[in-house]
């Protein structure tokens, strides 16, 4: 509760309002009882004018506790929607300064349930929070008083009902916060499967899995209604406990009253309003569990999200506003790095060195450590021990607007932003115009196809680019790359989806119009490198190799044998 206290601050005067009005509200509540015994008596003494008078009151009263009722409903509304707003967007900008690990360590569907599912959480007992938790004990305590003075005699049916009602809720809470915890879990699991499904819904279609998708789902899915149904049980049978534990209590009560109404006949008025405050006990109590159960469940939310904001981001950049680019050179020197969780290192000391304006080619077999190598450069990972160097800086020293605006990174599959063409290369130079973008896009081989488009460089990109081919988003993520013109330039994996031609034509405007630009190429087919400066074969970690394509042929045999390998193949192909 202590993570929602400074949100509660920014909001002080709604809060003020919120629970002043409770206060309103919760007396005219427990004065209505009050006044209509007052107006029952004097019907029962035929006193016309004091019906009157008290029918009037209570009248206003009623009216009272309506707009005490409305303006406090407002107020928490105002209240709940302003700190889970905040709360989402802190949480938001928390998981943004968050490394890549920190993102894998919480996985992606987690995150965004924590965004979502728990922040409505949190929404839901801040409202119902300032609607109830003053107005719960006040009027409790507050009924249970005047209930007393109404009727001192029949103090224990009170306690009696009591008693039942607070120990049932008790039973009832413990079981189902387990099952709250539990809900949480099961609802990131359906969002999981979902989520898989969905965006790897060609592969589901082409391999005919939608019958297996649709099991592992339900599955999810049973889960989850298994665990909410249990919740709904003890919900369901908690209700009549409590209504048939009032009703006993008001039976007993009218009946011990019917005892000796003959020689108390003003107890006739005194019992409505003894059974109004029993009611409004009982309305306090069955409120107060359910504060409690959702309170429970809140809780478990607020440990969610406290739990993210409370994470440091396992690696930080130096202050610096300084985004202007360093050279391009890169060093390794004795870089050994592990992901977090394994334990075996994925790279194994390595050093090499580029010059700036050079092209390094990286080769290796699947799972060598390529790409892993490739996220050091960009420094979306530390090493574990070792420095890493780009323009003979340790990487751990450079601000991180100068180091993304030094080194571009373009994936074999990159992620383009929906919106337009435009819009995704102004993410990387802001102030970009056609001419930029044209000359970016005639670099990546994608000028032909975005100048055909109707609105060309404004031409919409639809939620995952699936507006565009495999090798039309390659050249989109290849443009973006290259709009800013950047010192490092790794294309990891980057033109697989591009034919033989257009790949040629790629290299061909890079060399050409990116002379200055450090170019690392990753690459399953030896041609893709095969002119670089330097090559290094990778193998299970370490660098088996470094040199000149010529070189490595000569004295490298791995890289010998993928040489063969690629060479045989295509022979075979012609
Ligand atoms: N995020 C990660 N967490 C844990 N292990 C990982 C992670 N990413 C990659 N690995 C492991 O590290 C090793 C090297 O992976 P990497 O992606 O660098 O290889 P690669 O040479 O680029 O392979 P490919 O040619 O198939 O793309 C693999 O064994 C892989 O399973």
């Amino acid at each position: 509760m202590k993570v929602l206290m400074p949100y509660f601050k920014r909001y002080h005067v709604d809060v003020w309002v919120a629970m002043l009005s409770v206060i309103v509200l919760v007396f005219a509540t427990l004065w209505q009882p009050r006044l209509l015994q007052v107006v029952m008596e004097a019907i029962i003494k035929n006193d016309q004018q004091t019906v009157f008078r008290e029918g009037l009151m209570l009248l206003g009263l009623a009216v009272l506790g309506i707009v005490g009722g409305i303006v406090n409903t407002i107020y928490s509304a105002k209240v709940a929607l302003g700190v889970a707003t905040d709360l989402r967007a802190d949480l938001y900008a928390k998981i943004q300064s968050f490394a890549y690990a920190d993102v894998e360590k919480f996985s992606a569907s987690n995150l965004v349930v924590r965004m979502t599912n728990d922040i409505n959480q949190v929404q839901q007992i801040v409202m119902a929070g300032f609607q109830q938790i003053t107005r719960i004990p006040l009027l409790f305590i507050g009924a249970f008083m005047l209930a007393i003075i109404t009727m001192p005699e029949q103090w224990w049916v009170i306690i009696v009902m009591m008693a039942v009602i607070l120990l049932a809720s008790w039973i009832a809470v413990q079981r189902m916060t387990k099952y709250f915890a539990e809900t949480q879990q099961d609802i990131e699991n359906v969002n999981t499967v979902a989520r898989e499904n969905l965006m790897g819904i060609r592969v589901v279609k082409s391999f005919v899995q939608e019958s297996n998708e649709i099991k592992k789902f339900s599955t999810a899915s049973d889960q989850l209604t298994a665990v909410t149904a249990k919740i709904g049980y003890w919900f369901s049978i908690l209700m009549p406990i409590f209504f048939l534990t009032a009703n006993l209590a008001v039976g007993m009560a009218v009946y011990l009253v019917g005892q000796n109404i003959t020689a108390h006949p003003g107890y006739l008025a005194a019992i409505t309003s003894f059974i109004s405050y029993l009611m409004q006990i009982l309305y306090a109590v069955i409120n107060g569990g359910f504060l409690m159960t959702f309170a429970s469940r809140a809780f478990i939310s607020i440990g969610r999200i406290s739990e993210v904001l409370n994470t440091e981001p396992s690696m930080t950049y130096v202050d610096g506003e300084n985004a202007a680019p360093l050279a391009g050179d890169i060093s390794f020197e004795h870089v050994t790095f592990t992901y977090p969780g394994d334990d075996q290192p994925t790279l194994r000391d390595v050093s090499f060195s580029v010059k700036a304006g050079s092209m390094l080619g990286i080769v290796g077999a699947t799972g060598s450590g390529k790409t892993t190598l490739a996220q050091l450069i960009a420094r979306l990972y530390d090493p574990d021990s070792g420095v890493i160097k780009v323009g003979g800086v340790d990487v751990r020293q450079i601000p991180e607007k100068a180091l993304r605006a030094t080194v571009a990174y373009v994936l074999q599959r990159s992620t383009l932003f929906s919106g337009t063409i435009s819009g995704n290369l102004k993410q990387v130079r802001p102030d970009a115009q056609v001419n930029h973008m044209r000359w970016a896009a005639n670099v990546a081989q994608a000028s032909e196809f975005i100048e055909r488009l109707p609105q060309t460089y404004d031409a919409p990109v639809e939620e995952r680019s699936q507006n565009f081919s495999g090798g039309q988003k390659q050249r989109l993520a290849i443009t973006r790359g290259v709009i800013a013109n950047p010192e490092i330039l790794i294309l990891d994996d980057a033109t697989s989806a591009l034919d033989a031609r257009s790949e040629k034509l790629v290299q061909e405007a890079l060399d050409r119009d990116l002379k200055s630009t450090t170019t690392v190429v990753i690459a399953e087919k030896i041609a893709s490198i095969i002119r670089a400066d330097q090559i290094l074969v990778l193998d299970d970690g370490q660098i088996s190799g470094s040199g000149t394509h010529r070189e490595l042929l000569q004295n490298n045999a791995i890289y010998q044998t993928i040489y063969q390998t690629q060479k045989a193949r295509e022979e075979g192909v012609q």
